[in-house]
C-alpha cells in the first residue's frame, strides 16, 4: 500500500465514499481519502482483536484501574453518565457523585448569571477569568470559543477570560483592562500545586487588594472560586469551602473539561447547554462502547491513524478546523494525543520498537492555507490531515454574506482535501506543467463533517477524539492516562532558581546552562 496512490484506489472504486464513510448522530467521518482498502480494514481488526481492543474498552469504561503507574482508573465518561445511571467504583456509584457535583456547580452558575453573587463593593460579577493551565486551561478555552454563538436564556453574555502563561504577560495585559469590583477568579487546578497557576493567583489576589483595601476574607469570598481535586490545597490558599468545587483523581487533567473543570464554560453558555454537551459525548461513549469495529468512528479513527503511523510511515498529523470557532482545537487535540501516547515505554516496562504518538500540530484550516499548507502540497514530509468542519452554518440568519462566506470556506476545505488526496491529477493538462508546479498528492485525510456546530456535537467531537486516543494506545501498549515526561522540567526548574536568584553559584551545571546563566546575570545587572 505504500507505493498505491490515492487517484488509483478512486479509479478502481468510485464508490469509495459509501464504502468508507460513517455517521453517529450529528457526526460523518469520511475515510475514504485514506489508503486503506477492504484488506486493509480486516488487518486491522486482526489486530486490534490481538491486542484485546474490547477488553481494554471494557476495563476503561467499567472503572478498572487501568492507569497502573498511578494505580487508579481514568472515568472521564463517568462524568457524562446520565441522571440515575450507575458505574460502580468500590461499591460506590460515582455517578451520583458526579451529580452532586453538577448541582453545586449549577447552583454556583446561577448564583452569578442571577447577579446575586456580588463583589466587594457590592456590585453584581459581570467578568469571570479562568487561571489554569494544560488540561485546566486548554478544554473550557477551546469550548468556549466553540461555542460562543451559544446565548444564555438572558440573552446577557458575561465576559469570560483565560490565563495560562506563567511569565505574567497574559494577566498583566488582561488586569489592565478589568474592574476590580466586579471581576471574579476560577482557580482551576486538579493538583493546586502547580506553580504556573498559583503565581498567576497571587498576582491576581494581590491585585485585588491594592484596587479595594478589602481583607483577604472578603476577596477570597466575593472574588474566588476553587476548582481541583485537591480540597485541603484550596483551603490552605483561601478559599472558603462553599466556594470549592471538588473533582476526583480519576480525571486526568486533559479529560477534565466535563467535570467543574468546566465551570467557565457553564458560565459562559449556561448549564442546560453544558448539559448538552455532556450529552453529546455520553451518545459518542456509548457508540464507542456498542457499535461494530466496522463502523465503530473512535474506533476506526485510531486504527486508521495506526495504518497511517505504523505501517505507512507517516509521522505529521495536521488537524484542520475549517471554522474559527474551532480555532483552539488544535492546541487542544496537541494534549490530549501527545500528553497521553507521546509515550516509548510499553506497558509491561520495556522501550517498544515501533512509533506511536506522531506531532500533531494545526490551525484555522483557511489561514493555514496561507502558511503551511505548501509543505503539505509540495514539501518532503508525508503528512495525515483532520478536516473538520461544520456543514450548515448562518443558516438560521438571513445574513447573505455571512452564509456565502460559509459556502466559500466548504468550498476550501472540500478542495484542499480533494488535492492533497489526487494530487494535480484532477486537471486535465496537468503533466505538461513544469515540475515546480506539480501536485502529487497521496497525502492521506479524514473529513469530519458536523450537521452543526452545537454544543452536542461538540461533545461528540471531543469525546470521538478522547476514544481515538486510547485506541491508539492500546495498539501500542501504552498507558494514555499519566504523563511522567513532564515531572522532571518542573524539578528543574525549582533547581534553577537557586542559581538564578544567586543562592548558589551553578558551578555543578552543563557548560551551556552556565553559561547562559552567567549572561542572564551579566544583562540583569547593566539593566539595574
Ligand atoms: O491541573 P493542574 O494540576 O494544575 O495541572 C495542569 C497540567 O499540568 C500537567 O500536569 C502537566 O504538567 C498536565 O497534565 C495538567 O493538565
Amino acid at each position: 500500500m505504500r507505493h498505491v496512490h490515492l487517484k488509483e484506489l478512486f479509479q478502481q472504486d468510485p464508490n469509495r465514499f459509501q464504502t468508507y464513510s460513517m455517521r453517529n448522530e450529528q457526526l460523518l467521518l469520511d475515510f475514504s481519502k485514506q489508503r486503506i482498502t477492504p484488506e486493509t480494514q480486516s488487518l486491522l481488526k486482526t489486530l486490534a482483536d490481538t491486542c484485546q481492543l474490547d477488553t481494554w474498552k471494557s476495563r476503561l469504561l467499567s472503572g478498572d484501574a487501568i492507569n497502573t503507574s498511578e494505580n487508579r482508573p481514568a472515568l472521564h465518561t463517568a462524568l457524562r453518565q446520565p441522571q440515575g445511571s450507575e458505574l460502580l467504583l468500590d461499591g460506590h456509584n460515582i455517578v451520583d457523585d458526579v451529580q452532586a457535583n453538577l448541582a453545586h456547580m449549577s447552583d454556583i452558575v446561577n448564583r452569578i448569571h442571577s447577579g446575586q453573587w456580588r463583589g466587594y463593593s457590592g456590585l453584581p460579577i459581570d467578568t469571570i477569568v479562568n487561571i489554569g493551565v494544560g488540561g485546566s486551561d486548554l478544554g473550557p478555552y477551546m469550548s468556549c470559543r466553540a461555542l460562543s454563538d451559544a446565548q444564555l436564556a438572558s440573552g446577557k453574555k458575561l465576559n469570560v477570560h483565560f490565563v495560562s502563561s506563567m511569565d505574567g504577560s497574559q494577566i498583566a495585559d488582561l488586569l489592565d483592562t478589568l474592574l476590580p469590583t466586579s471581576t471574579l477568579f476560577i482557580l482551576s487546578s486538579k493538583s493546586f500545586t502547580t506553580i504556573d497557576t498559583l503565581s498567576n493567583a497571587n498576582t491576581a489576589r494581590e491585585w485585588l487588594r491594592n484596587a479595594s483595601g478589602a481583607s483577604d476574607d472578603i476577596l477570597n469570598r466575593r472574588h474566588f472560586i476553587g476548582v481541583s481535586a485537591n480540597a485541603p490545597k484550596m483551603t490552605e490558599w483561601g478559599i472558603p469551602e462553599n466556594s470549592q468545587l471538588n473533582f476526583w483523581d480519576w480525571t486526568g487533567g486533559r479529560y477534565s473539561m466535563w467535570s467543574a473543570i468546566g465551570l467557565p464554560i457553564a458560565l459562559r453558555i449556561g448549564m442546560s447547554r453544558f448539559k448538552e454537551m455532556l450529552a453529546g459525548a455520553h451518545a459518542m461513549d456509548e457508540h464507542f462502547r456498542t457499535a461494530p469495529f466496522e463502523s465503530n468512528l473512535p474506533t476506526q479513527l485510531g486504527m486508521i491513524g495506526v495504518w497511517n503511523i505504523n505501517f505507512l510511515d507517516i509521522h505529521a498529523h495536521a488537524i484542520l478546523p475549517y471554522d474559527g470557532r474551532l480555532s483552539h482545537l488544535p492546541a487542544y487535540l496537541e494534549q490530549l494525543e501527545m500528553e497521553s501516547d507521546g509515550k516509548s515505554v510499553s506497558r509491561q516496562g520495556k522501550e517498544v520498537d515501533y512509533r506511536t504518538c506522531p506531532i500533531i500540530w494545526g490551525e484555522v484550516g483557511p489561514n493555514a492555507q496561507h502558511a503551511f499548507y505548501q509543505l503539505l502540497h509540495q514539501g518532503t514530509e508525508s503528512v495525515m490531515c483532520d478536516f473538520i468542519a461544520p456543514a450548515r452554518r448562518y443558516h438560521d440568519t438571513d445574513n447573505a454574506d455571512l452564509q456565502q462566506q460559509h459556502t466559500l470556506t466548504l468550498a476550501n476545505c472540500l478542495a484542499q482535501s480533494r488535492i492533497l488526496a489526487l494530487g494535480d491529477s484532477v486537471l486535465e493538462d496537468n503533466e505538461s506543467a513544469p515540475v515546480h508546479m506539480r501536485y502529487r498528492g497521496n497525502q492521506p485525510s479524514t473529513t469530519v463533517l458536523m450537521d452543526e456546530l452545537t454544543p452536542f456535537s461538540f461533545g461528540q467531537l471531543i469525546s470521538l477524539y478522547e476514544h481515538k486516543t486510547f485506541v491508539q494506545s492500546v495498539i501500542w501498549d501504552i498507558n494514555p492516562f499519566d504523563q511522567w515526561g513532564v515531572e522532571l522540567g518542573k524539578k528543574m526548574a525549582t533547581n534553577l532558581l537557586k542559581p538564578l536568584m544567586k543562592e548558589t553559584d551553578g558551578a555543578d551545571l552543563d557548560g551551556s546552562s552556565k553559561g547562559l546563566l552567567d549572561t542572564i546575570h551579566a544583562l540583569q545587572e547593566v539593566n539595574a
